[in-house]
C-alpha cells in the first residue's frame, strides 16, 4: 500500500491567513474597524513566550491591532481579573486571549469565564462552549478543533456524515469541542481517553482519528484503519538521538502510521499552524460581529460544517 498523503497544516494555515488578510482589508474598508486582540501572557514559561509572540507577529502581519500584557509570574488573581475587566470595557478591543498554562496560584476557569463571550476568541468560555454543544449559531470555536476540523474537510470534503470519528483525549479545550464539531458533522463520535478499555481496538475502528491525549507516539501504526485520516494534535518535546537535544513528536507514532493511514498530519507542520491562524480567524469574526458585518464563513460552526 503506498504512503498516507501528507496534509499540509502549514500550507493551508498559510491560505487561510491571507483570507483573514483580506477580511480584515474589507472590514477597514466598509466599516472603518481595525480588528484588535489583547494577548495576555503571565509569567515566563518557554513555549508560552514563542506561542504569544507568533500571535502577536501574526496580529501585526494580516493588519490587526495587537495589544500586548506581559505579566510577571506572581501577578495577583485579582489584578489579572482587573485587567480583563478593563479589556472587556475597551472597545478597540474585539478579542482577549489568556495564554494558558496560567500559574498553579491562578484559577484558570475564573479567569476564562470573566472574558466576556463576545470577546472569548479562543471560545473557551462556557457561553461558548455551549453554544457549541447545543449547535447553535455564534459559538466562537476553539481554535486547535476548529483548524482540524478544516484540515478534515479539506483532505475528506465537506460530507462527513456516517464517517466513524473517534476522538482521544477529553480536555475542554481540543477533545470535548472537536467531538461536538465532528457530531454536528453527522459523524458517528466515540470519545475515547487512557481509561478506554481495548483502545487499539477502537482506534482501529475509526475513518477519522483525532489524536489530542498529550502522550508521544501512543498511537501505534496497528491501531489505525487502513486508509484512515488521521488528526495529530499532540505536540511533545523528547530527547533527539544526538545528546541534549531535543525534538517534537506527536501522539502518533508517524512513521508506522504513515503506512496505514490514508492522509495523516505531521508534527510538526500539520495542526499546530491551524491553531493560530484560527485565532486569526476568530478575532476578524468577533470585529465583523462587533461591527454589524458579515461573519467569515469559516469562523461560524454552521458555515464550517
Ligand atoms: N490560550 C491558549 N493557550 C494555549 C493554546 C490555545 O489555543 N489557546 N494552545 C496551546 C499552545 N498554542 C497556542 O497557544 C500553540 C501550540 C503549537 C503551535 C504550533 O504552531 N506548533 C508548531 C511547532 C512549534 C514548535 O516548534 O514548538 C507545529 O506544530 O508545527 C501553535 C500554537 C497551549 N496553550
Amino acid at each position: 500500500m503506498a504512503d498516507a498523503k501528507i496534509i499540509d497544516g502549514k500550507a493551508f494555515a498559510a491560505g487561510l491567513r491571507a483570507r483573514v488578510a483580506d477580511g480584515v482589508a474589507a472590514l477597514k474598508a466598509s466599516h472603518g474597524v481595525t480588528p484588535g486582540l489583547a494577548v495576555v501572557l503571565v509569567g515566563e514559561d518557554p513555549a508560552s513566550q514563542v506561542y504569544v509572540r507568533s500571535k502577536e507577529r501574526a496580529l501585526v502581519e494580516l493588519g490587526m491591532n495587537s495589544f500586548d500584557h506581559h505579566e510577571p509570574a506572581d501577578m495577583a488573581e485579582s489584578d489579572l481579573l482587573a485587567l480583563i475587566d478593563r479589556l472587556n470595557a475597551d472597545p478597540a478591543v474585539h478579542g482577549i486571549l489568556v495564554q494558558l498554562p496560567l500559574p498553579k496560584h491562578i484559577d484558570t476557569q475564573k479567569v476564562l469565564a470573566r472574558i466576556v463571550p463576545e470577546k472569548d476568541a479562543d471560545g473557551f468560555h462556557v457561553v461558548n462552549a455551549g453554544l457549541l454543544a447545543t449547535g447553535q449559531p455564534g459559538a466562537i470555536v476553539p481554535c486547535t478543533p476548529l483548524g482540524s476540523l478544516l484540515l478534515i474537510r479539506d483532505t475528506l470534503g465537506r460530507d462527513l456524515k456516517g464517517k466513524r470519528a473517534l476522538v482521544l483525549g477529553r480536555s475542554n479545550i481540543v477533545g470535548k469541542p472537536m467531538a461536538q464539531l465532528l457530531l454536528q458533522a453527522d459523524c458517528t463520535v466515540t470519545m475515547a481517553h487512557s481509561r478506554t478499555a481495548d483502545l487499539p481496538e477502537e482506534c482501529r475502528r475509526a475513518d477519522i482519528l483525532v489524536a489530542a491525549v498529550g502522550r508521544p507516539e501512543m498511537v501505534r501504526g496497528d491501531w489505525i484503519k487502513a486508509g484512515a485520516t488521521v488528526i495529530d494534535v499532540g505536540i511533545n518535546r523528547v530527547a533527539a538521538a544526538e545528546p541534549g537535544k531535543t525534538r517534537l513528536v506527536g501522539d502518533v507514532a508517524f512513521d508506522e502510521a504513515v503506512k496505514v493511514a490514508g492522509a495523516i498530519t505531521p508534527v510538526p507542520g500539520g495542526v499546530g499552524p491551524m491553531t493560530i491562524a484560527c485565532l486569526m480567524l476568530n478575532t476578524l469574526a468577533a470585529a465583523c460581529r462587533a461591527a454589524g458585518a458579515p461573519v467569515p464563513a469559516e469562523a461560524g460552526v454552521g458555515a464550517a460544517l
